[in-house]
């Protein structure tokens, strides 16, 4: 089995197709896989060969670039045509991780913008655009980092839930940023990773990323979670998002919810880390955002093999719930740690996220 060589990215781009680790198969097989259409990108982020809402992003421009490469449009409206087809493909993958809609928007209006351009141009250029959002992820990642292991107290012990690594992004993570910069810094912490059913990202992906990095962990039944932090061993609770509405709701991987109520409980801080393209303006309150409900095979069947449960049994598989802003102690972003009040503080720093990327586009630096 190969390994994940440090430095080595979640998804990138390789003589004119989109390579990825297929994290169905972690932490037992290592396996990339090579994909040269959106439709087959579409399905590897609907079946969770790639997951995880900064990856999803990336993976998404990715394929709107197979797509231009693709295309036998003649003319540029004809490719734009084809662009706008390859859009609605991957939009359709899976409705929750706003960074979906963000990559395909940021994809679509550049080609829009050169429609005036030979289409060769608008192919390259897309190409280019996609490898930007996958470059500045990694940048994005380490700022957060950065932010929020100011955070980390000494000898901390953390709860995290799911998986927001490298392999949830294009590279360093989000939440597991925060947890990697902070152990870097020789902060000597411990984590408590939740297991996180039914797809089991954090025993799969957490665990085995957290080893890769030498971070002291101790991997948990979802339900010790409770009595952890009842009984004093957790001292702060961080976990990524998929989409934070312009409240401050927080849309996360199915358990969030039950976390931040318990950590409220026990007055343990309960921090959410994610980027800027992660913060959905359009999108009013957490009841606003669309929750992805999965095959309720993955309940009865742990990792669609072994089947725990009667034949025929009712189950029901949503995979995220909403964790209401009040229970949220702060926003760790790239532009610095978000506190209440959220409506005025999340438009500051996405307003600014824009700003600046206009800023280096204008310039030229993109
Ligand atoms: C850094 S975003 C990670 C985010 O995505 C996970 O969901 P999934 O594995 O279904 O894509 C989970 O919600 C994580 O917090």
């Amino acid at each position: 089995m190969g390994q994940k060589e440090a430095h080595m990215r979640t998804v990138w781009w390789e003589d004119g197709v989109v390579k990825m680790i297929d994290q169905r198969l972690l932490p037992h097989q290592f396996e990339i896989v090579a994909f040269d259409n959106e439709h087959d990108v579409a399905r590897a982020i609907r079946e969770m060969y790639i997951r995880g809402a900064p990856a999803i992003g990336a993976a998404a421009g990715f394929g709107m670039a197979l797509a231009a490469q693709r295309s036998q449009a003649a003319t540029t409206e004809d490719l734009l045509n084809d662009l706008r087809t390859a859009y609605d493909v991957l939009y359709a993958s899976r409705p929750t991780a706003v960074n979906l809609r963000w990559a395909l928007d940021r994809m679509m209006a550049l080609a829009t913008s050169l429609r005036e351009q030979p289409h060769q141009v608008v192919r390259d250029a897309l190409v280019a655009e996609a490898q930007r959002i996958a470059d500045e992820d990694i940048e994005t990642n380490q700022r957060m980092a950065r932010y929020g292991a100011e955070l980390v107290p000494e000898g901390a012990n953390i709860l995290h839930h799911c998986n927001t690594g490298g392999l949830a992004t294009v590279d360093w993570g989000t939440a597991l940023g925060v947890i990697r910069m902070a152990h870097e810094q020789g902060k000597n912490i411990h984590v408590w990773v939740d297991e996180t059913r039914p797809r089991l990202q954090g025993a799969r992906l957490t665990a085995w990323e957290l080893m890769q990095w030498g971070v002291p962990m101790t991997l948990i039944a979802d339900n010790a979670a409770g009595y952890l932090m009842w009984s004093g061993q957790v001292d702060l609770v961080t976990v990524g998002a998929d989409r934070i509405a312009a409240n401050g709701d927080v849309a996360n991987k199915i358990g969030t919810y039950k976390l931040a109520v318990v950590a409220k409980e026990n007055n343990i801080p309960f921090y959410v880390v994610a980027p800027t393209s992660t913060i959905d303006l359009q999108t009013p309150t957490g009841r606003d955002i669309p929750i992805e409900e999965r095959d309720p095979r993955e309940v009865t069947h742990v990792l669609g093999q072994c089947n725990i449960a009667p034949e025929g049994v009712n189950a029901y598989n949503p995979a995220f719930d909403i964790t209401p802003h009040e229970l949220v102690t702060a926003i760790i972003t790239e532009y610095g740690v978000v506190r209440p009040p959220y409506e005025e503080n999340l438009r500051r720093v996405v307003e600014q996220a824009e700003a600046d990327r206009k800023a280096r586009q204008a310039s030229g630096s993109v």
